[in-house]
């Protein structure tokens, strides 16, 4: 009988693949050794990634550009996230390229530039939540609102962040042709950085100034390739209640049910742990026997096999 391959998701965090393009490369390559584990035990894997970091950087760039050359235009926020999957992707796919090689796997790995459409009127753009770029302290993000009118927030006790505006991802605008490569045995990496946010009029996609968190794109993406697993790697082994407190308390297993109550009780901080257990919450609750996991990118390997990090599940 034919047995389909355990189809899985790994969503990477944006801040684990570092701040600097040495850091990204040496990431990557740790990256790529964990996915390719994963190849071997059997697994058919699908790689999605954050941006927060590096939008940052690369806005701040352009926009640093923009003030030196006064006829150069501010870059739209969309055409960063574009940027930022060129930028992450290109790396990611020669470590896997690589790494799948060293293990005797002809298996070709393609980045798919992808555009994921938000409705124009989603609240979340009228409240920006999404942290993006480098960590400042409070006076260095003073500083940055009046300079240049970012919006400044705190983030989960690390320091102070630049927030824009999240919007839900609605559609995958390349969903088909990554299902393509996918049932064609490519080892995809799609909706990096969330997807660069488009809106869409008649046959027209234009850019929309937003972030969109890839936990949610992730979650999206899973969904439509009917995948078994949603992996959200992250900083943390295991996802906490009390998070940072003296009662602090990791979590092995959380039912959808158990997720739900939690969240109204706050215990997970917005634009960090919120948007993950809430995808992770809403892959579980999608299908039977669809389960998400979260945990450190070391840990990947030991959590599908059920020994570590937090298992959502219906
Ligand atoms: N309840 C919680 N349990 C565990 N970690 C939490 C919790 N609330 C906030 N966090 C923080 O969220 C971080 C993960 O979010 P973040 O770094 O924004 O994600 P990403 O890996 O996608 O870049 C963890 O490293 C931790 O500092
Ligand atoms: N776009 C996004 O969700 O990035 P992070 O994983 O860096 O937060």
């Amino acid at each position: 009988m034919f047995m389909r391959k355990k189809r899985i998701v790994i969503a990477l965090g944006g801040n684990a693949l570092g701040s600097t393009l040495s850091e990204q490369r040496k990431a990557a390559g740790h990256t790529a050794r964990v996915i390719v584990d994963l190849v071997d035990e059997g697994c058919e894997v699908i790689v999605t990634h954050g941006n927060g970091p590096q939008v940052g950087m690369i806005s701040n760039a352009m926009a640093a550009l923009s003030r030196e050359r006064s006829e150069q235009p501010n870059t739209p926020l969309s055409v960063c996230v574009a940027m930022s999957q060129a930028y992450i992707g290109y790396d990611l796919q020669n470590a896997l390229r690589e790494e799948l090689r060293l293990r005797g796997y002809d298996t070709p790995v393609t980045t798919m530039m992808t555009q994921v459409r938000v409705n124009e009127d989603d609240p979340a753009f009228l409240s920006p939540s999404k942290p993006i770029g480098h960590f400042m302290t409070k006076k260095q993000a003073e500083e940055a609102e009046k300079q240049y009118g970012y919006v400044m927030k705190e983030d989960a006790g690390r320091g102070y962040r630049r927030v824009v505006a999240s919007p839900r991802p609605a559609e995958i605008i390349e969903m088909d042709a990554i299902r393509s490569l996918v049932d064609s045995g490519h080892l995809v990496i799609a909706c990096g950085g969330g997807g660069i946010p488009v809106t869409r009029c008649e046959a027209r996609l234009s850019g929309a100034s937003a972030v969109i968190d890839k936990d949610f794109a992730s979650c999206l993406l899973a969904e439509q390739l009917d995948a078994d697993f949603l992996i959200i790697l992250t900083a943390v082994e295991k996802v906490a209640i009390n998070f940072g407190k003296q009662n602090e308390t990791w979590l092995d297993r959380m039912t959808v049910k158990d997720a739900e109550h939690y969240i109204r009780e706050g215990q997970f901080a917005p634009g960090s742990m919120l948007p993950k257990v809430q995808a992770a919450a809403e892959f579980a609750s999608s299908r039977p026997g669809r389960n998400a996991l979260i945990t450190l990118l070391e840990k990947a390997r030991d959590g599908i096999c059920g020994t570590t990090g937090t298992l959502i599940c219906q």
